[in-house]
């Protein structure tokens, strides 16, 4: 059992895994570079630049020092944005306990080394046991996690025990804990699905229509599990919650940073006002970026990802990009998803 637990940091999702937390009954330290939100924490039990009109639990106590965030702590929750992991991780390790417990709650790759959250940490944190790195990915708003809304996640590490362990202290009566080996799988899905949330966001903004938006949940999974089982994933993972899951709630929900964004395009607002005005982590414009990379590094064709590259990136309009998309030479649907790796896990 966990004695002293952090939070890592203090935005949307992890405020409302700290309230998972203190809903357990764990008094939880929450790390924040900025000062003012520390303040309203601890004196108003408030975080109200990323979760207004929610009152939070006095068990959640917010610090400025990492090193006190740190320093003892027997689990530790990484939920930094996929562009501060590296940095945060390096910052820890002089105070890190070498048995903690470290789960990351992040979607996204490293851009540049297009390194998953697990791999990176594994760099930074040589103390740590890298089998008892753990993900926590799957359908999960921070919007309703804190309040209390019925949520399924599933935690992931290659060994049992770490993962068990995730799930003894996350698990309550509405945050259901599942927990699954496939480490890479769960990484992946959660990162991708943020491309394809930002598609549904510009398919629903371009007016066209639940049909569309069935194709892009569909063909998306196909492509999600076409890279993934080429990393090395099972492919049964992404029909679970980090998969078809995740896509779900991304895709159909406008709590969804990544859906909202892709919305905002399809009115013809600029990549970097949207990012601006959305004033929270949006990872899918990253992610398409690092999947758009990494889809050739494998040798997988992924063209929903490629033409969502084309529009953030290259100016190509929405309109157009899914007219391409519909235009591709024909093709079957199964055969396309079944990989030779994704055959051999089935058999
Ligand atoms: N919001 C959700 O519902 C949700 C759910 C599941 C997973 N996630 C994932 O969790 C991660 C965080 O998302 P979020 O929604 O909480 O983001 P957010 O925008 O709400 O908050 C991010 C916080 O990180 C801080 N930050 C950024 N870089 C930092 C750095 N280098 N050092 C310290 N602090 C830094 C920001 O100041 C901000 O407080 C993302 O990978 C996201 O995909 C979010
Ligand atoms: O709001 P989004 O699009 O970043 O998605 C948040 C979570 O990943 C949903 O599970």
């Amino acid at each position: 059992m966990s004695n002293k637990v952090s939070v890592l940091v203090a935005g949307s999702w992890g405020t409302a895994l700290a309230s998972v937390l203190a809903d357990n009954g764990k008094q939880v330290l929450l790390w924040s570079r900025n000062e003012d939100q520390v303040i309203e924490i601890n004196e108003k039990h408030r975080n109200s630049r990323f979760l207004q009109d929610v009152e939070l639990s006095p068990l959640i106590v917010a610090t400025n020092s990492l090193q006190e965030a740190v320093e003892d702590a027997d689990a530790i929750i990484m939920v930094v944005p996929s562009t501060g992991m590296r940095e945060v991780a390096l910052r820890m390790r002089p105070f890190l306990k070498k048995d903690a417990l470290i789960i990351h709650a992040t979607k996204g790759f490293e851009i540049g080394t297009l390194k998953r959250m697990t791999e990176v940490l594994a760099d930074e944190l040589p103390d740590i046991d890298a089998k008892r790195l753990v993900v926590l990915s799957g359908p999960s708003h921070a919007e309703e996690v804190i309040r209390k809304y019925p949520t399924t996640v599933v935690v992931a590490a290659q060994d049992l025990g770490a993962a068990e362990a995730a799930q003894d202290l996350l698990i309550n009566s509405y945050f259901r804990v599942y927990t699954n080996p496939d480490v890479t799988g769960v990484e992946v899905g959660g990162a991708l699905k943020n491309i394809i949330g930002l598609g549904a966001g510009l398919t629903d903004g371009l007016g066209f229509g639940d049909n569309a938006k069935a194709a892009l949940v569909t063909r998306g999974l196909a492509e999600i599990a076409r890279l993934g089982t080429a990393m090395g994933a099972n492919p049964l993972t992404f029909a679970g919650l980090a998969g078809i899951g995740d896509l779900i709630a991304t895709c159909t929900s406008q709590h969804s940073r990544n859906w909202r964004a892709g919305n905002k395009l399809a009115k013809g607002i600029p990549l970097d006002d949207v990012l601006r005005e959305m004033g929270m982590v949006v990872e899918g414009v990253k992610t398409t970026k690092a999947a758009y990379e990494l889809c050739r590094r494998f040798d997988v064709t992924m063209p929903i990802t490629d033409e969502l590259y084309n529009v953030l990136f290259d100016g190509k309009s929405p309109q157009l990009a899914a007219q391409d998309l519909m235009g591709r030479v024909r093709t079957h649907e199964i055969e396309e998803v079944a990989s030779e790796s994704a055959t051999n896990v089935l058999k």
